[in-house]
């Protein structure tokens, strides 16, 4: 199954998370954190700093990165979309959001998160990372490939 990661860079002091509007590829038309496919011989933390560089143009170091959760995507309509995210918090980085071709960053308030525009599974997990814990989860899609029929913790 494919392998996605995912950096959510979180400003505490101003209550606030960067999320990037997708303009092409999976996902487009939605928000999201940044991320993307390994690469080969990369770390999961490899390729979270590389694609949050990427596509949001901050910098991070790999020890700042905070494992917050590890979710799984089955599309039985679909299965060429079935994946595993595993999910970063970030903190500390160095830089400003820039637009790519790929991305739009905008920050968002966290009580103010555009959940309409993004994937039906993020009410599940973000508030829970957002509390510091670190969910374990797997969600099974609709045929329609856009609502959860099924989300299941995992342990
Ligand atoms: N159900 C889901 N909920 C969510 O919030 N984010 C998801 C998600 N499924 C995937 N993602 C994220 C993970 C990753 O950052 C991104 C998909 O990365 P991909 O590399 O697959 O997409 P790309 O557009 O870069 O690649 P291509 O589609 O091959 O062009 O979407």
């Amino acid at each position: 199954m494919l392998v996605n990661v995912l950096v959510l860079p979180l400003d505490r002091p101003q209550h606030r998370v960067l999320l990037g509007f997708k303009k092409t590829g999976f996902g487009a038309g939605k928000y999201g954190g940044f991320g993307g496919k390994l690469e080969v011989g990369e770390t999961l933390a490899v390729a979270a700093v590389r694609e949050l560089q990427e596509e949001s143009g901050l910098l991070a170091k790999p020890h700042n990165l905070w494992y917050a959760a590890q979710l799984e995507f089955l599309f039985p309509a679909c299965p060429d979309w079935n994946r595993t995210v595993h999910v970063f918090r970030l903190e500390f980085w160095e830089g400003e959001p820039q637009e790519s071709d790929e991305i739009r960053p905008v920050w968002f308030g966290l009580d103010e998160l555009p959940l309409k525009q993004m994937w039906s599974d993020v009410p599940y997990w973000l508030p829970q990372i957002l509390q510091g814990s670190r969910p374990k989860m797997r969600f099974t899609y609709h045929q329609d490939n856009q609502t959860v029929e099924l989300a299941e913790e995992l342990e």
